[in-house]
C-alpha cells in the first residue's frame, strides 16, 4: 500500500492537508496526539523509570550448591516514589538491594538506576556511583555510623569523601583527609558541608544532637543521623534495608516518619526493605517479592469514606512478568482445585480464569477415544452475566487501570485493605 504523502513540517495543532487521488486528507490534532501515544508506547522498557530491573537473575555458586536468589526479578521504580519491598525470609529482597547498591552484580539480565547500567560499570565508575548516585541505610545501626565522630561530622564525612575523589589527582590530597592545611577555599567549603548537615539533621528532627556521638544517642536517634548520612550527596536513590528492624515499634514509627519526611520535602526516591506491616502500610506502594520474583504490588490511594472523611485504600495487584505471565495464589486456586491449567477467557474488560478439564493418563493416549466427563466443565457456552463470579466458576482477572508498574488488577474480597486516613 503506497502510504497517503504527509505534509513535511506540519504544525502541531494545526489541521494540515493533502490532496491524495483528489480526496483532501486532513491531519488532526487528534491524529498527531494518536502518533505521540504510539511512539510512547515503543519507548523502551523502564525508559522513563529511576529505576528499572528487567528479568534479573542473581546465581550464588559454592560447595557445588547453586542457589538462584533472584528469578527473572522486573521492577520498574519512578522518580519520586517511596516503595516499600516485603517478602519471606530469603525470597532475595537483599539480594536485589545490594545490586541496586552497587555492592553486588547480577548473573543475568539487565538493571539500571538514574541512567546508570548497573552490568556495565568499572571499578572508578562503580565508586563515583556509590558516592554520589545511592545512598544507603543498614539495619544494624552501628554499621551506619564512625562511633569517633559526631552527628554532624558523620553527615559531612561522605560530603568531603566525593569532593576528595572528584579533586584526586589536581593536587587536592588524600581522598577521605581533605588534603594538608586547607586553603581559603578549602575552609569555605568546610562551612558549607557543615551547613547542609545541619540543614539535613534539622530536617530529621537532629539538630539539637549535631555535636553528640553515636553512643549517646539512642538507636532510633542513630538511624535518623543515618538517614541524613545517606542524603548527605543528594543521591538519586536512597535505599534502606530493614532500617527499623533493631527498633521497637515507637521508635520505628519515628525513624520511618523521618524517612517519609526525606522522600516528601527533598523529593529523593526511597526503596526500603522491611518485615514491618505497619511500615509497609505508610507508603503508597508495596511490592511483595516472591521467591525471587515480583509477584504483588499493594497500591494506597486516599479516598472519601462513608462519614465524608478520609480513608486510605489499599488494593493488591498481581504483578504480570515482561513474557506475560503471573503468579495465581494459593488461595485462589485451592478452592478451585485448580491445579497444572485453566482455561482463560477474553471478555471486554476482564479475563477470566476457569479451572480445565481433568484428564486422566489413559485419555490422552488415543485422541478422539471416548472419555468420561469429569465434573469440571468445559468452555461451553457463553455464560450469562456475572457468571465468572459464582463460586467455582473461576478467578477473574478484571483489566481496571490503577496498577502501576504492569500490574494486572486482583480486586477480590479480602484483598482490600482499609485504615483510617
Ligand atoms: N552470598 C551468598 N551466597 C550464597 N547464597 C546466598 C548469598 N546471599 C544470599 N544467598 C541466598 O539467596 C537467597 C536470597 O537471600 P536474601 O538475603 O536476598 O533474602 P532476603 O529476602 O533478604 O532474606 P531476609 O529477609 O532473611 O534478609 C537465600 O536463599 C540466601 O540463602
Amino acid at each position: 500500500m503506497t502510504p497517503t504523502p504527509q505534509p513535511r513540517h506540519p504544525r502541531p495543532g494545526t489541521p494540515a492537508s493533502a490532496s491524495a487521488g483528489g480526496e483532501e486528507r486532513t491531519t488532526t490534532l487528534g491524529d498527531l496526539e494518536r502518533r505521540a501515544a504510539a511512539g510512547r508506547q515503543e519507548r523502551a522498557y523502564g525508559a522513563d523509570a529511576l529505576i528499572a530491573c528487567d528479568r534479573l537473575v542473581r546465581i550464588f555458586s559454592g560447595d557445588g550448591v547453586e542457589v538462584q536468589a533472584l528469578q527473572g526479578l522486573d521492577l520498574l521504580v519512578h522518580q519520586g516514589e517511596l516503595t516499600a519491598l516485603v517478602g519471606a525470609s530469603g525470597s532475595g529482597k537483599s539480594t536485589l538491594l545490594n545490586i541496586l547498591a552497587g555492592l553486588d552484580t547480577p548473573s543475568a539480565g539487565s538493571a539500571s538506576v538514574a541512567g546508570h547500567d548497573l552490568l556495565a560499570m568499572d571499578a572508578r565508575t562503580r565508586l563515583h556511583y556509590r558516592r554520589k548516585v545511592v545512598g544507603f541505610i543498614w539495619q544494624r545501626t552501628a554499621r551506619n555510623l564512625l562511633p569517633y565522630l559526631t552527628a554532624a561530622q558523620n553527615v559531612a564525612l561522605p560530603m568531603k569523601l566525593s569532593a576528595g575523589a572528584g579533586r584526586a589527582g589536581t593536587g587536592g590530597g588524600r581522598p577521605g583527609t581533605g588534603g594538608g592545611r586547607p586553603g581559603a577555599g578549602g575552609l569555605r567549603r568546610g562551612r558549607v558541608r557543615a551547613g547542609r548537615a545541619l540543614e539535613l539533621l534539622d530536617l530529621l528532627g537532629m539538630a539539637d544532637h549535631a555535636g553528640q556521638r553515636p553512643a549517646q544517642l539512642s538507636g532510633g536517634q542513630q538511624q535518623r543521623v543515618a538517614i541524613a548520612v545517606a542524603l548527605a550527596n543528594d543521591p538519586s536513590v536512597v535505599l534502606a534495608d530493614e532500617p527499623t528492624g533493631e527498633l521497637d515499634t515507637a521508635t520505628a514509627a519515628e525513624v520511618f516518619a523521618a524517612l517519609r519526611r526525606a522522600n516528601r520535602e527533598l523529593g529523593t526516591t526511597i526503596l526500603v526493605v522491611t518485615h514491618d506491616a505497619a511500615v509497609s502500610a505508610q507508603v503508597n506502594r508495596t511490592v511483595s517479592i516472591r521467591d525471587g520474583r515480583t509477584s504483588t504490588e499493594t497500591l494506597r490511594t486516599v479516598a472519601p469514606d462513608e462519614e465524608g472523611g478520609a480513608a486510605t485504600v489499599g488494593r493488591e495487584y498481581t504483578t504480570i512478568d515482561r513474557s506475560g505471565r503471573l503468579q495465581l495464589p494459593p488461595e485462589f486456586t485451592t478452592p478451585l482445585a485448580i491445579r497444572d491449567r485453566v482455561l482463560l477467557e477474553l471478555r471486554p474488560d476482564h479475563i477470566q480464569v476457569r479451572p480445565g478439564e481433568r484428564t486422566r493418563p489413559e485419555e490422552t493416549k488415543a485422541p478422539g477415544a471416548a472419555t468420561e466427563s469429569g465434573p469440571e466443565p468445559g468452555p461451553g457456552p457463553e455464560p450469562g452475566p456475572g457468571a465468572g463470579t459464582e463460586p467455582g466458576a473461576g478467578a477473574e482477572a478484571g483489566a481496571e487501570g490503577g496498577g502501576g508498574g504492569g500490574a494486572g488488577a486482583k480486586d477480590a474480597p479480602g484483598r482490600r485493605e482499609e485504615e483510617p486516613g
